[in-house]
């Protein structure tokens, strides 16, 4: 499997007052991305954050921002989100059925790599035809809890989605978010998950590089197995 590993801690468990110095603590940990949870209080039952913040950390950073949007407009982010030096643009399949041929063309247009997420009652073919068109997307994000708060409990039971994706395309980034931590890592690792989201596992521990390494390591060790 030649797919790397990328740890990304999740913004969303950091201080926001101090985002800037929390993503640079997080970098010095070893995260190889900065995972950043865009919402819209609509798609989803909480408000988070947007392209003028992301604008702002751009300037404090050159790591890779890994923007997933839980809005109900993704295309309305476009535009704004690459000006403001966004790396990463995973939308939502659910909200994305009529346009995302436009949507993955404008997203590589301003610069950015297109991802699809997909919710815990979304079944894994629904994604499919946007990794098999002719411009596709170059992630697939597999929630594995409800999307909308840090916190929640890791569900097992979306792994058989992660074993479907891997198994179909090997090189394909797949990244698994919500729960992940070092009691998860080792089930979504061996389903074949190399992209890890991780906030409260990491910005709640005692030595959040230890855990940080645990999951590469975790990653790393079970694509040797395959
Ligand atoms: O997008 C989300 C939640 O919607 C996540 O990125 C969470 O922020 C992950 O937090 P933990 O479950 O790891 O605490």
């Amino acid at each position: 499997m030649g797919v790397t590993p990328k740890i990304a801690p999740s913004m969303l468990s950091s201080d926001f007052a101090n985002l800037a110095s929390e993503a640079k603590r997080m970098l010095d940990f070893g995260a190889d991305w900065l995972h950043m949870d865009i919402m819209d209080g609509h798609f989803v039952p909480n408000l988070t954050i947007g392209a003028p913040v992301i604008e702002s950390l751009r300037k404090h950073t050159k790591a890779y921002l890994d923007c997933h949007l839980m809005v109900t407009n993704p295309i309305d982010y476009v535009e704004p989100l690459g000006k403001a030096g966004a790396s990463g643009f995973t939308f939502h399949v659910e909200v994305s059925k009529e346009n995302w041929q436009e949507l993955i063309q404008k997203i590589k247009l301003k610069g950015m790599r297109p991802g699809v997420a997909l919710k815990p009652g979304t079944p894994i073919e629904e994604v499919y035809p946007l990794i098999n068109s002719e411009n596709p997307v170059e992630m697939v994000l597999v929630m594995t809890v409800e999307p909308g708060f840090g916190g929640q409990k890791f569900m097992p039971e979306m792994m058989e989605k992660v074993r479907m994706l891997r198994n179909k395309y090997p090189s394909l980034d797949i990244e698994v978010d919500g729960g992940l931590g070092p009691s998860t890592i080792d089930v979504a690792a061996s389903a074949g998950a190399n992209c890890i989201v991780a906030g409260s596992s990491v910005f709640g521990a005692p030595e959040p590089a230890a855990v940080i390494s645990l999951m590469r390591k975790s990653v790393l060790e079970n694509q040797e197995k395959c």
